[in-house]
This record gives structure tokens, sequence and C-alpha cells, in this order.
């Protein structure tokens, strides 16, 4: 493929064009026209996309579809699913659907089939999340372990909170979690290991160490400190018992002091924010919830995996979604994308997509390394509705233009009702989901507010501009299938948007130039804490908080020989 950036292809420049002109359009007007309303509506196992609300039109769309073909959209899929090193800076493969491939499914890495591998660690995670469930697997003073505690940062974290609490509360998912407990500890800081470990007994307690690496900073200092209120606990051997690890790195997971037997393993074909159908979200997901409800996350997953691969990019969700992102991102020039799920089961979907999203696709220069002269990615952020509503809508109404995905689900997970009222609650709740989106699109004109006889100097204050762009994405329920659909449709929609840029969604050099400092910062903390060396080698600035900063009472003993845990 020719090392040409997208922005020079002349299908970008007649998208240039088609955005002078709908610009000069109201979604108020396109709204009006059925025939376009229908066309932007699509169907799939259950969930629908209506795109209407885009400021978009046929044309549009037929545009953006030749810009796909432009960017060599179904090649790039196909070298994806085909195992192909697209992780051309890091030399990999990005292969995070043979994660949920079918068992008989052939996908190969480097000339292997890894299906097999894949199955054979989900045997593995079935036997042993079935051991330590059913009280066969016990600690080491002979209790059962009914409590895990997930170590791990970023992708080895974002994702399985996500899915955790959005099976939290599905019915058939909690039937099987009773009496057991699943908690995250991802930061490093000391705080979060008190609020990881209160209320827990190392006895019952199974502590299971996520890194792809088993290198990164914060989650092995994570990783020790509950290595340490363990041992501390119930003395050093009883480590075999209560911590287990899910790495590609296999050789330090042992120098850890964890049984290799007790380790499970994923490959570097599995990119760190793509890694929730591997060992990384399957292990403690099915630890909490048992493998056969996990089976069905992966399974829906599958369901919007085949559907990627196989459908045309007018009836294909995650490549209209992947388009629309870079129609409101490089053509109208939108920086931001809000995430709004009118469900509170979804509440950490958003802080997922944010890893997922902006490490993937916030790149400053093509794969082929050309500097881009144009804009990638976008500021994700978002809150349950209606949460939202009541907190940064203002901004989205009458401030800012932020497309906005809506994401509605037919059933509540938790229906409820009260005599007397004139709907349920989950009612209440989706009445918002229907009219925010016509809110936006709509508006409210002078001419209505003065039919309504507001006063003429509050007018300004009270009008809408409307033409603010908006999706809907609704699910026929939130199971652990359909939250394996949501995360696959997000995960192929910002490949999309990256292979559209033509970049690397797959790396993230981005995130190192801050650690290798904090190493430098964390070495001057050592020597003047231990031997009172002056502070060298920072700028003003640095040095003259670092000063401050040394000179408090850390409220730890001077004495660095014994280990403190934090008092709860
Ligand atoms: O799983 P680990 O190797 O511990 O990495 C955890 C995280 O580290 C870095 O911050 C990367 O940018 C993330 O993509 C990754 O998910």
């Amino acid at each position: 493929m020719s090392p040409t950036l997208i922005c020079d292809a002349v299908e970008w420049q007649e998208l240039k064009g088609n955005v002078e002109e709908i610009k000069r359009k109201h979604l108020r007007d396109l709204m009006a026209d059925v025939e376009r309303c229908k066309s932007m509506m699509v169907e799939y196992d259950g969930i629908i996309l209506d795109y209407s609300r885009q400021c978009a039109d046929q044309a549009t769309m037929e545009k953006l579809f030749k810009l796909a073909e432009a960017a060599h959209l179904t090649e790039k899929i196909n070298r994806m699913y085909n195992g192909e090193h697209i992780n051309s800076t890091e030399d990999r493969s990005v292969l995070h659907i043979a994660l949920r491939a079918a068992r008989d499914s052939v996908i190969h890495s480097d000339g292997r089939n890894v299906v097999p591998d894949v199955w054979h660690v989900i045997e593995k995670i079935n036997d042993f999340s079935e051991r330590v469930r059913s009280g066969s697997w016990v600690g080491a003073t002979g209790k059962p372990l009914k409590d895990v505690i997930a170590v791990g940062i970023g992708g080895s974290f974002l994702g399985p909170l996500f899915v955790h609490t959005a099976l939290q509360t599905d019915p058939e998912a909690a039937e099987f979690a009773k009496g057991r407990q699943l908690r995250f500890l991802a930061n490093v800081d000391p705080v979060d290991v008190a609020r990881s470990i209160t209320g827990l007994n190392p006895e019952t307690t199974l502590v299971v160490v996520v890194s792809k690496t088993f290198t990164t900073a914060e989650t092995m200092l994570n990783a020790r400190t509950l290595r340490e209120w363990i041992s501390d606990a119930l003395g050093r051997q009883a480590i075999a018992k209560h911590m287990v690890a899910v790495s590609t790195n296999l050789k330090l997971v042992e120098q850890f002091g964890i049984d290799p037997n007790n380790a499970f393993a994923f490959w570097d074909w599995v990119g760190g924010r793509y890694s929730v159908c591997s060992a990384v979200g399957v292990l403690p997901l099915s630890l909490q919830y048992g493998f056969p409800i996990i089976e069905k996350f992966l399974d829906g997953a599958r369901s919007i995996d085949d559907h990627f691969y196989s459908t045309s990019f007018d009836k294909n969700i995650p490549v209209l979604l992947g388009l629309l992102s870079v129609w409101n991102v490089s053509f109208h020039g939108f920086p931001a994308r809000a995430i709004l799920p009118y469900s509170q089961a979804l509440e950490k979907f958003a802080p997922h997509i944010q890893q997922v999203s902006m490490e993937s696709n916030g790149k400053g220069v093509s794969i082929d390394g050309i500097p881009l002269p144009f804009e990638t990615g976008e500021i994700d952020f978002g809150e349950p509705g209606t949460n939202g509503q009541h907190s940064f809508y203002q901004l989205i109404h009458q401030g800012r233009v932020i497309p906005c995905d809506f994401i509605g689900v037919v059933k509540s997970q938790r229906p409820v009702y009260l005599k007397g009222e004139i709907v349920s609650n989950h009612d209440e709740l989706m009445s918002n989901f229907f009219a925010q989106p016509d809110a936006l699109a709509y508006g409210k004109s002078p001419e209505q507010l003065q039919s309504e006889n507001v006063a003429s100097h509050l007018i300004p204050h009270k009008t809408f501009s409307g033409n603010r762009p908006s999706l809907s994405l609704l699910l026929p329920s939130l199971s652990a299938y359909n939250v394996g659909q949501l995360l696959a449709i997000y995960e192929h929609r910002i490949a999309v948007e990256g292979f559209i840029w033509g970049i690397n969604s797959f790396d993230q050099w981005g995130v190192e130039l801050g650690k290798s400092l904090a190493s430098q910062v964390r070495k001057q903390l050592n020597l003047s804490r231990i031997s009172g060396k002056p502070i060298e080698g920072f700028n003003f600035s640095t040095t003259t908080l670092l000063s401050r900063y040394l000179q408090a009472d850390t409220g730890l003993p001077p004495d660095s020989s014994t280990s403190v845990l934090p008092k709860i």
C-alpha cells in the first residue's frame, strides 16, 4: 500500500466539499426527509443503530464509503483477521478476534493456528475457576476463597471493570456471583490498596495479578504489597494458594514467586486495551460469575466479529460508526465524543472506551511515520444518563457541539414499577434517552419562545440552536451476550477510524516518556530520603516542588527495615 496520506485522496477532498453543503442544512430539515432517515437505520442481531441525527445525508454516506475504499478498509480488515503484522511499529499481529473465535476456527499468527492455544487457556480458566468457586481449591488455612482482588492497570483493568460492573446487576450473572466479591486494585496510590483490602480476610482472598508485560511499575508494586499482606498474615508459603497471575511474560511471573501452574497465558498479538476477552478479563470474571456466563459474553463479541468481517459497509455497524466518527472529527472539526449510556450498569463503559479510543487513535504521524496535517482521535468522555443531564449537558445543548452516542437498553436488568405512577422506572429513564437526541437535533427557536410569551430579555438565554449531531444504539437487554456485542462494536469502530486515518491504532509510544521521567524522580526520592542527597538534574519548578514534598513528615517510621501496610 502506498505511503501517501488519506487527506491527499480525491475522496477526502470530495467530503471537504460535501461538509460545506451539509453545514448549510439544519438537522430539523434533514430529519423531515423520511427516506433519508430510513436509510440511516440498521439492525443486526437485536441491536439497532439509528444515525439519522448525524449532520450528514445519503450523499455524505456514499462519499464516506468511497473514502473507505480509498483507504483500503476491506483489505486492512482482512489483514487484521489474517494475522498479518498490522501493528508494524511493534511488529505484531492484532488478533483479539481470536480470543472469542469458535473452537473449530482457524486463525493464524506467524504460521501457527492460535485458536487451540486460546481454548487451552480457556479450559484452564474454566477448570480453575470452578475449583475455586466450588471450594475444592482452598486457601492456606483450608478455607474457601470467596473474594478476589484483580491487580492491574490500564488495559489490564478497565475492560474487566466495565464488564464486571455491567454484569453485577444482570439477574442471571448475579445469581452465580452470590456470596462472592470481585475487587480491582489499579492505582499505585496506597489509598487504593487500603480500599481494596478493607473488610477482606487474606485467608479467604485470592489475588490475581494481571499484567501483559509483568513490568508495569504500578501493578508490580501493588502485587508486592498484596504479597506482603498475605504473607504477613499467613506466611510466605501461602502465596502459592492465594496468588495467581495473567501475563504474556511467564518467566517474570515465576521470578515473582507465583507457581507457573497458576499462571494464565496470553500472547503479544493481544493489545492491552483489547485484552478483556483474554485471561485478563476471562479469569477474574469467571471466578466471579462462572465460566458459562463469561462464555456468553465471548459469544456476543464473536457475533459482532462475524458481522464486522462479512457485512457490506452500508449495513456494518462498526464500519458505519467508525466512518461517522471520522466525518465528525476530520470534516466537521468536532474534537470530542460523548458516550452516554442510559444504563447505570454501563457506568464504567466510557472509562474503558477512553483508553481503547484515545490510546489507539491519539497519534500524530501516519503508520509510515509521516506527520499528519490533520487531527486524529477524539476526546472521549461520558457518564450514564440521566446523571450526565444534570451535569455537563448544558454545554452540549447550548455551548460547544459534541457528537453524542446515546446507548439505550430495551429491557431493564432490574424492572421497578410503583403503583399509581404513570410509567415504570425504566420507562422514566428511557423517556430521556428518546427525548435528548431530538432536543439536540431540533433545538428551540426564538420564534417558538415568542409564541410561548417568554420575556424578550430571556429569549437569547432560552434559545437552543439545535443542529447538534448524535446517534442512538438500542440494545435488547444487558445480558452477558449483549455486553460482549457492545464491547466488540466499539473495538472495531475504533479500528475503522484508525484504518481510515492511516495510523497505527495498536501501538502506544506516547505513554513511555512520562514513565521514564518518573523513574528519574523515583531515584532522586530514594537518594534524598535515604542519604539526604540534594536534588539534582531537575528544572527550577520541579526542584522547588520536590523540596517542599521532601520536607514534610511522611507518616512512616524513619527506619525502612520493616514493611508498613495500610491501617484499616
Ligand atoms: O498489562 P500491563 O503490561 O501491565 O500494561 C498496562 C498498561 O500499561 C501501559 O500504560 C499501556 O499504555 C497500556 O496499554 C497497558 O494496558
